[in-house]
């Protein structure tokens, strides 16, 4: 059996494959059956309180609302580790071109694609993530994952040239979820009584990585599933997804909940690194994506990291008195131990 740490084994490509397997008649191949799926309880209410929460950039900025908006805030990163964010103030025309052009890249023919294909033993590219072993289940996804911030880690030959406002729409997305994530950060810390500058301090201007996934509709929808189960090793994850189409489920008690995502929202979520900073105050949930029967799903999840010479570990601040949950490890034996986790 072949195995990497880094990087994705090489699989088919799932849109390829999904237009060839698209009638009643056509089996699904083996790898992408997953028995789970239908087994595990999924909870969809619509509006409840069982939902994860709604937080207003607005009223957090605003110095009436700001401090219940806040309470809020921190409550759902400790009960759920997600929340929605509405009023973020990313312009809808940035985000309109964001989805048009990862949708336009998606829409090429294979061949034009593959020249963005991942290298071995690297993540970045057109391809995969975490293909492991010759054996395991196979997502019903192909994903393409990008170093994005700071500008200098980009590398220009992943970056495609068609369509040509591909460049320029992922650099000014990109930017506007990175100062929007800094914001955020500030608030998380504030409503803990830590110091905003604590977490902020530990993730601007650091590292930034956007996925973009392509879910392809599959006749067996029920059987399949678009994203396994698993939680970001990031510190805050802002994810935006296609208006029309669902998919995202968060699990908490053992339940999957179905996330309703509204329209012009943004999910965010906290990741294993802010779990740790947190002292497990707030909570990196696990998550996975479902697939439509008839529609294609696409969304882009950036991922926040901080600063990568830095030791994870939990801050004082938020220890204050309490048992200190996780041992300290560098940020190199933290990534490696998360990636052996999903081998
Ligand atoms: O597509 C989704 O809804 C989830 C994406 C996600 O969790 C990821 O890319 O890490
Ligand atoms: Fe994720």
């Amino acid at each position: 059996m072949a195995a990497r740490t880094i990087g994705s084994l090489p699989v088919a490509n799932v849109q390829a494959l999904a237009e060839t397997c698209n009638g009643f008649n056509d089996k699904i191949p083996e790898r992408y059956i997953r028995t789970e799926v239908r087994s595990e309880e999924v909870v969809s209410v619509h509006g409840s309180t069982l939902a994860i929460p709604i937080i207003d950039l607005n009223k957090l900025l605003d110095s009436q609302s700001s401090e219940e908006e806040c309470v809020k805030l921190v409550s759902g990163c400790q009960n759920w580790g997600f929340f929605q964010l509405t009023n973020h103030g990313v312009p809808d025309e940035v985000i309109e071109n964001m989805m048009n052009d990862v949708a336009e890249f998606f829409r090429q023919p294979l061949e034009a694609k593959k020249a963005y294909s991942q290298l071995p033993n690297s993540l970045e590219g057109y391809g995969q993530s975490f293909v492991v072993s010759d054996i395991q289940k196979l997502d019903w996804c192909d994903r393409f994952f990008l170093h994005v911030r700071p500008v200098e880690s980009r590398d220009l030959s992943f970056w495609p040239t068609n369509p040509a406002s591909f460049r320029r729409s992922v650099d000014v997305y990109s930017s506007e979820v990175a100062k929007l994530s800094c914001c955020l950060l500030e608030f998380m810390a504030k409503g803990m009584g830590a110091e905003p500058a604590s977490l902020l301090g530990m993730f601007e201007g650091q590292p930034q990585g956007m996925r973009m996934n392509y879910y392809p509709p599959c006749w067996q929808a029920d059987q399949v599933l678009g994203l396994s189960p698993h939680s970001d090793a990031c510190g805050l994850t802002l994810l935006l997804q296609k208006r029309d189409v669902q998919g995202l489920q968060v699990k908490r008690d053992g339940k999957w909940f179905a996330v309703e995502a509204l329209d012009g929202a943004l999910i965010v979520n906290v990741g294993d690194t802010l779990e740790i900073l947190s002292n497990g105050k707030f909570r990196s949930a696990e998550h996975r994506a479902v697939i439509h029967q008839n529609k294609e799903r696409i969304s882009v999840a950036t991922f926040h990291q901080h600063c990568q010479d830095l030791i994870v570990g939990p801050l004082p601040e938020f220890v204050k008195g309490d048992k200190v949950r996780y041992r300290s490890t560098s940020y190199h034996d933290f990534l490696t131990q998360y990636l052996k986790a999903k081998a």
